[in-house]
């Protein structure tokens, strides 16, 4: 699994604590990466002493964590609500002055879209990170899912746009990363980015992009995993 900063304990904390907040006969959004995944196991504990749940997975990897955490599973299309999503970040605006406040870059796990569907269908969406995911403003590169023959195309935009493209290249395979949707990432590097609302709707209109990875106003409230304790933000 990605692990991306932050200590396995702060991670473990968002993850119980957000777990908490399933309650008995819920639909809940299950995030991908390794601070949901903690969330995932709390809640599949939770199952196993009697809470009745299903669970929306958002990718392979958040599946099969809860096909081991024995959590029941069901899709979208198959529910009327889901009542909360659980899912992590990779940066997470936490400067209440700043524009965007609680917006969010997702997608270091390549599984933004998924995500994006689940958690603005979500009647709460509750963000788990470590101090590590905090900051001013976003800054980090934005995952961009394309259709593969878009891909060139769609970098010359971003490169209208200011931005930097690069091709997602996979660790263990030659060539770029295929999501679990077929398609390829380009990571979008913008340098600070002081509207995070301007781009995304900027992104989104270009032919070809599947959908990218800053979510703007779509969080309740993050979940601020320390090593002693956790610290909330509501949006
Ligand atoms: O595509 C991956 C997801 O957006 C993850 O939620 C995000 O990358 C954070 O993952 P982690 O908790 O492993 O840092």
């Amino acid at each position: 699994m990605k692990t991306a900063g932050g200590t396995d304990a702060a991670k473990r904390r968002a993850g119980e604590r957000a777990a908490e907040e399933v309650d008995n006969g819920d639909v809940v959004g299950l995030g991908t990466g390794s601070t949901t995944a903690y969330a995932i196991d709390a809640i599949g504990e939770a199952v196993s002493d009697g809470l009745e749940v299903q669970g929306i997975p958002t990718s392979f990897q958040s599946r099969q964590r809860a096909l081991e955490a024995s959590i029941p599973l069901t899709d979208l299309d198959a529910v009327e609500t889901v009542d909360l999503a659980i899912d992590g970040a990779d940066q997470v605006v936490d400067d209440p002055d700043a524009s965007g406040y609680g917006a969010l870059i997702k997608g270091g796990g390549a599984a933004h879209t998924r995500e994006k569907l689940v958690d603005a269908a979500a009647e709460r969406f509750v963000v788990v990170a470590d101090p590590s995911k905090l900051a001013d403003r976003l800054e980090r590169s934005v995952p961009v899912e394309v259709i593969p023959d878009a891909h060139t195309v769609v970098a010359d935009r971003v490169q209208d746009l200011g931005g930097e493209p690069t091709l997602r290249d996979a660790e263990h395979k030659d060539g770029p990363i295929v999501t679990d949707n077929g398609n390829l990432v380009l990571d979008c590097a913008f340098g600070p980015i002081s509207d995070p609302n301007e781009l995304a709707t900027q992104l989104s209109r270009i032919p070809g992009v599947l959908e990218h990875g800053l979510f703007v106003d779509c969080a309740d409230v993050t979940y601020v995993g320390l090593e002693e304790g956790v610290e909330t933000r509501v949006y």
